[in-house]
């Protein structure tokens, strides 16, 4: 194939542009109905790229001011949600009337607000506020996008996750992202298990496995394995912590090291990083894989990776947009395609690789790599 000679992808997309860059186009597309629709959705879509700043501040507005809570009691009128958020009237009219554009809350008929579906998805899903919250640091790093881009870390981010050094007691920072990754988990975890049955295996560990909300989840669906958490020794009060209120705690043993040079439990058939190998550079993923790898193959066992992932041709908003700019503010790893880490993975020695079909790619997408 005559390499220089444009594809069909190339051709199409280059007349495209093409059409909606000439002025004349608008003119034509604005007289017809169909044209009109058309018109309409791109001005619309082109306005929420452009505004979406604006859109994520009405949404940290209504999380600090607690807005959304006061709504989930019933219809409430502006001077009633003025007096229980603490705003002035005037500014808790424009957040509801923002808020509502954007279907955090809706108007009725008689001029009263209610709740609106995402303020009731924002309410179900506990992790989402948490995110909201903490993306003061992100947003921050971010003020200069393009100086961002060009240099990598050395921002508020990569203070909250510093992986470095460790005293053995969690620092604020430490702490912090730990509760962040723990309110997030459930939804993680449920996808992840759904996805992947963990009742076969007798022995699991997981690795960079927080304060072991991923584990209970495993606990539950199976009763009988030993279940083992390696994570950073600052991590490790915070996990026991976590776990003390739990009946069944005398089934978690907790491990504390460098997961490149701490021991790693000999006797596990299956071993979970939900959410880890993102964080790093590829030289630090090929050792732990290989490390892994090493621990599995004298009993044949089974690696499972969970994490939001970046798409094939650049498809995935929260891996290829979200994750690539907050990982590089970050300092450290990037999102990978499944593709690509499954070719890691296979790299590191596993043979039998697969990728399972997410039915939520937002929250996490799974890989399972067996020894073959
Ligand atoms: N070198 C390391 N050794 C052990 N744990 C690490 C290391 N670097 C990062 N971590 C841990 O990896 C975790 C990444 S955050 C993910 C936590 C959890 N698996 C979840 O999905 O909610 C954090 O708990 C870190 O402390």
């Amino acid at each position: 194939m005559d390499e220089t000679r444009p594809t069909f992808a190339v051709r199409w997309r280059s007349l495209r542009n093409r059409i909606l860059l000439a002025p004349r186009f608008h003119r034509i597309a604005l007289a017809s109905p169909v044209g009109r629709f058309f018109a309409r959705r791109s001005a619309r879509k082109l306005f929420d790229l452009t505004a979406g700043f604006v859109y994520s501040q009405v949404l940290v507005a209504g999380v600090r001011s607690k807005l959304f809570e006061h709504l989930v009691e019933g219809p409430a009128t502006v001077s009633e949600i003025a007096a229980a958020t603490g705003l002035p009237e005037d500014a808790a009219r424009r957040l509801l009337a923002a808020s509502a554009s954007l279907d955090l809350t809706d108007r009725l008929a008689d001029g009263r607000f209610m709740l609106g579906a995402q303020g009731a998805a924002l309410l179900a899903n506990p992790g989402v506020a948490a995110m909201i919250r903490h993306h003061d640091a992100l947003y921050a790093d971010l003020r200069d996008p393009v100086a961002a881009l060009e240099r990598r870390g050395g921002g508020d981010l990569a203070r909250l996750w510093n992986y470095d050094g460790d005293t053995g007691e969690p620092s604020a920072e430490t702490a912090s992202y730990t509760a962040l990754m723990a309110a997030s988990q459930d939804l993680v975890a449920r996808e992840t298990l759904r996805l992947f049955d963990v009742r076969p295996f007798s022995a699991i560990v997981d690795i960079g496995g927080g304060n072991g909300r991923f584990l209970t989840h495993v606990a539950d669906r199976n009763a009988h394995a030993e279940l083992h958490l390696l994570d950073r020794p600052s991590v490790l009060p915070l996990a026991r912590d976590a776990l003390s209120h739990r009946p069944d705690k005398e089934r978690f043993t907790l491990h504390g090291g460098h997961f490149l040079t701490a021991p790693l439990p000999e006797n596990c058939d299956l071993v979970t990083l939900i959410r880890v190998l993102h964080d790093h550079d590829e030289e630090v993923v090929e050792r732990l894989l290989r490390r892994v790898y090493e621990t599995l193959e004298p009993r044949r066992g089974t690696l499972l990776v969970s994490e939001p992932m970046a798409g094939a041709r650049a498809r995935s908003r929260i891996g290829d947009a979200y994750f690539n700019l907050y990982l590089q503010a970050m300092g450290s790893g990037r999102p990978r395609m499944a593709s690509e880490l499954c070719d890691m993975l296979r790299q590191a020695g596993f043979r039998r690789v697969r990728a399972l079909p997410s039915g939520m790619p937002i929250a996490t997408s799974a890989i399972v790599a067996e020894i073959g």
